[in-house]
């Protein structure tokens, strides 16, 4: 068998495409163009990779973006004052404070800060609150584009044993949220393993989906795999300039039988969701 290749990059312009029609619709409706400001605080590659794709998309969606950089000297009195203003600005609908942040800033203070209702990580307690009872306000961006990958790809969950290889709070933990849920493109069983777990390849062996968000370059083998599992990979890794996924894709694409390529793959789905947490944000601005 060699895997059927999940186009994320096809799968996410066609989803933007619809999205930018409910944009069109909305901004009739309301007179409202939807608004993101991004914050990024000093270089990171992974960072920068994404707020170019994510800029570029949001023009193409009639969304408008603004970004917000950051000296890696700046501090978290001064990031909070920023966060701060766009809670409190009105033409502002979504905000996105970019990680990793430098390490003299403590993070979960930072993003506990952005105000829940323009919260379109899906990062705030509130928001992972909500998801957790199976009645989300936003989706997070990267496990929901796997879902979306998942479902347009035909590919039948419910029942089924879902590995997530990773536990952060950005992947990871929402990840298994999702899938475990009832519902559509989930009722999974579900297991969550990570760099600590034992017997890691006998866990990851078991799985028909296996989600690979670990944070290291092909590190997920061909043993790790079984034959004929949907292989999902979040990774984003850069290896000597070049985009490498956590999955060894030339040693697992001849034994899975599905696949998402890194780059391709769920990196442009996770900017196509966070369009749609966008667009989400300023409908419930509109609401008032
Ligand atoms: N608050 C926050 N939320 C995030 O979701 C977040 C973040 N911070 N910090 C950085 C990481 C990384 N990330 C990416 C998303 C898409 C691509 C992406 O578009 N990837 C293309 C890249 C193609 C190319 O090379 O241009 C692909 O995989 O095909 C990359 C990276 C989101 N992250
Ligand atoms: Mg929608």
């Amino acid at each position: 068998m060699t895997a059927q290749i999940i186009d994320g990059k096809k799968i996410a312009a066609e989803t933007r495409e619809l999205l930018a029609k409910e944009v069109a619709l909305f901004h009739n409706e309301t007179g409202i163009t939807p608004h993101l400001a991004a914050i990024l605080v000093g270089e990171d590659p992974a960072s920068a990779v994404y707020v170019r794709n994510k800029e570029r998309a949001c023009a193409k969606a009639g969304m408008k973006s603004t970004l917000h950089k950051l000296p890696s000297e700046t501090t978290e009195a001064e990031l909070l004052e920023m966060i701060e203003q766009f809670n409190d600005d009105s033409s502002v609908h979504g905000i996105l404070v970019q990680l990793p942040l430098p390490g003299h800033i403590e993070e979960q203070r930072v993003l506990d800060a952005v105000t829940p209702l323009k919260d379109v990580d899906c990062f705030h307690p509130e928001n992972v609150g909500l998801l957790a009872q199976g009645r989300p306000r936003f989706q997070p961006c990267t496990p929901r584009g796997v879902q979306v990958l998942l479902e347009k790809s035909g590919i039948d969950v419910s029942g089924k044993h879902a590995v997530v290889l990773g536990r952060s709070e950005i992947v990871g933990k929402p990840m298994a949220m999702l899938l475990v849920q009832k519902g559509p493109v989930a009722n999974a069983t579900v297991t969550i393993c990570h760099s600590r777990t034992a017997n890691l390849k006998e866990v990851t062996r078991q799985a028909d989906i296996l989600v690979a968000a670990i944070g290291k370059p092909n590190f997920v083998t061909a043993e790790m795999v079984k034959p004929g599992a949907v292989v999902m990979d979040v990774g984003i890794n850069s290896v000597d300039g070049k985009l490498v996924g956590d999955v060894d894709f030339d040693q697992v694409a001849p034994i899975a039988s599905s696949i998402t390529p890194v780059p391709g793959g769920v990196g442009p789905m996770t900017i196509a969701m966070l369009l749609d947490n966008t667009l989400t944000a300023a409908r419930i601005a509109a609401k008032g």
